[in-house]
């Protein structure tokens, strides 16, 4: 065992980015922090938010770090782990890819291991098979990545003047649930709308170009289906557009929903807010801007924004 005593960070992400699924992941200054220490037993410890979340062996941060001792045939010695987190569970904000990231990078700490990406990510699909909330939150920026026999992905930077307002509605969406409603088979047509704005958002991005923004991140592939699934989906980008975003979309799986806006973040946000509001669900909105750090080690135990 090494070190007795450690603390991640590990940033939200925001995934898909309209057109993207399963591709793009965007790291976000909202964080979640884990303290752990090796103990005679798993013991648990949760501060703001996910209370809810097993207090146990059958947290998804102590089911990782169990398979990775499974894994790499390591004799698997409990933690005790004090989580604070600042990422809400279940609203497409990455929560579960932070709990997964920092398993893994907390039990090559312990256990005096650096594994390479390649093997990160084979323990931690085992859990969420697709890696744009697990990249950003690994590495930082903005990632495209691509699934085949090994995960090939390229960081890119993000424009700085750029912030994302996420709209936060005061109810949960498994990703699994929003999952299950996306068909199985695309046509051709819907497959070609979304490889073009996939691609123009990319390209805009890296020119900062931004006026195609809100073509780019138009989809066929998942938005049409999960957005019965949110309340007054249509209202909130609408009203969002109306207040200067440059783009609005569903974060990850949902149900938070994201913009990019030069300026106005408030009256983005609020417009987005009442929109939920207006459908009888609560909501809150965030400015953030994008973390290029991804998970670090800090010396400030479980705390911070
Ligand atoms: N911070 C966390 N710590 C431990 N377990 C978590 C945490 N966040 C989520 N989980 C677990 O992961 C499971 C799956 O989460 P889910 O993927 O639905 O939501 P999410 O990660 O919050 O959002 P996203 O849609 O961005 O993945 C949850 O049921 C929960 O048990
Ligand atoms: N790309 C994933 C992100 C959720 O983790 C989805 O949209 O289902």
């Amino acid at each position: 065992m090494g070190q007795d005593y450690a603390t991640l960070r590990v940033p939200a992400s925001t995934s898909n980015l309209g057109a993207g699924f399963d591709t793009f992941g965007l790291a976000l200054n909202l964080y979640n922090y884990f303290t752990a220490q090796p103990w005679d037993r798993w013991e648990f410890e949760i501060v703001g938010e996910g209370q809810e979340l097993p207090q146990n062996e059958e947290n998804l941060f102590a089911r990782v770090y169990l398979k990775a001792c499974e894994l790499f045939s390591q004799k698997p010695i409990p933690l005790k782990v004090k989580m604070k987190n600042h990422i809400p569970t279940a609203r497409g904000l990455g929560s579960s890819a932070t709990a997964i990231v920092s398993a893994i990078k907390l039990w090559e700490h312990f256990y005096q291991r650096t594994l390479s990406l390649e093997e990160r990510l084979r323990i931690a699909f085992e859990f969420e098979p697709h890696p744009d909330n697990l990249l950003p939150a690994f590495l930082g920026g903005f990632l495209v990545c691509a699934v085949g026999e090994r995960v090939h992905y390229q960081r890119l930077d993000f424009p700085e003047e750029l912030k994302v307002v996420v709209c936060i509605p005061d109810f949960e969406l498994s990703t699994k649930k929003a999952r299950e409603v996306l068909r199985q088979e695309v046509s051709l047509k819907d497959a070609v709308y979304n490889i073009q704005r996939a691609s123009l958002l990319v390209v805009s991005l890296c020119k900062r170009d931004y006026q195609g923004l809100r073509e780019a991140v138009k989809d066929r592939l998942h938005q049409p289906y999960r957005k019965s699934l949110i309340p007054n989906f249509d209202k909130v980008l609408e009203s969002a557009y109306s207040e200067g975003a440059l783009a609005v979309f569903l974060s990850g799986a949902g149900p938070t929903i994201a913009s990019f806006c030069l300026e106005g973040e408030d009256k983005v946000g609020n417009a987005m807010v009442y929109a939920f509001q207006e459908a009888g669900i609560s909501a809150k909105y965030l400015s953030l801007k994008v973390d290029k750090e991804g998970a670090i080690f800090t010396t400030t135990p479980a705390s911070g924004g």
